[in-house]
């Protein structure tokens, strides 16, 4: 995790709101993502996870999408994408997101009854996507096999467990302070 770690503490943060944002290649594909260090992640969740039983990945637009597209290349496991608009399609699952700096929906599509799953996002703040997730893929009648996301900030792993009953993995975890990344 050594490019992730070293590129999260120069990443420059900036305010949503009253948030503190800190902008990654991972969580926002700028300035410019390296394919090393998208490899690099790839690899370590392919080493947590478990992919044995997992028919899909399920990610949420937009900064899920290079990680799912990538772990899917490496374990050609399809992925779908929860969109941020609705497209009508039957049994499209709409779900309320909610985050630290915005409020919308989220659409979940072909996702069928006993669909073995895997999450994969690449930010864990509030945890408000996450369950917003997991609920659309319950009603669903998914089983969620696993839940991965790349950076971990605040306590959304602890507010998931709580409010869902699901573990998060995560491979780093940040707080940001007087304006800086800081790895915890
Ligand atoms: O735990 P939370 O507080 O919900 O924050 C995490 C979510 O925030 C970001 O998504 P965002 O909706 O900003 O979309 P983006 O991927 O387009 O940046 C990130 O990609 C996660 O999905
Ligand atoms: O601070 C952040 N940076 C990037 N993506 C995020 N998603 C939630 N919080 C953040």
């Amino acid at each position: 995790m050594k490019m992730l770690i070293e590129t999260l503490k120069s990443s420059p943060v900036i305010k949503r709101g009253d948030y503190h944002y800190f902008v990654h290649p991972i969580s926002d594909g700028i300035p410019l993502v390296d394919p090393h260090i998208l490899r690099e992640v790839a690899t370590c969740i392919i080493e947590v996870c478990d992919f044995e039983d997992v028919d899909k990945i399920v990610t949420a637009e937009a900064m899920g999408i290079p990680l799912a597209t990538t772990l899917s290349l490496y374990t050609d496991i399809p992925y779908v994408i929860m969109r941020k608009r609705r497209y009508n399609l039957k049994g499209e699952i709409p779900v309320y997101q909610e985050t630290g700096y915005s409020k919308g929906n989220l659409y979940l599509n072909g996702i069928k009854k006993g669909d073995k799953v895997l999450i994969v996002d690449d930010v864990i703040s509030t945890g408000g996507t996450m369950v917003a997730m997991i609920k659309a893929l319950e009603k669903a009648g998914a089983e969620i096999k696993g839940i991965v996301c790349v950076i971990e900030r605040g306590k959304g792993r602890e507010e998931v467990k709580e409010k869902t009953g699901y573990d998060v993995k995560t491979l780093v975890k940040v707080d940001v302070v007087d304006g800086k990344v800081v790895i915890l």
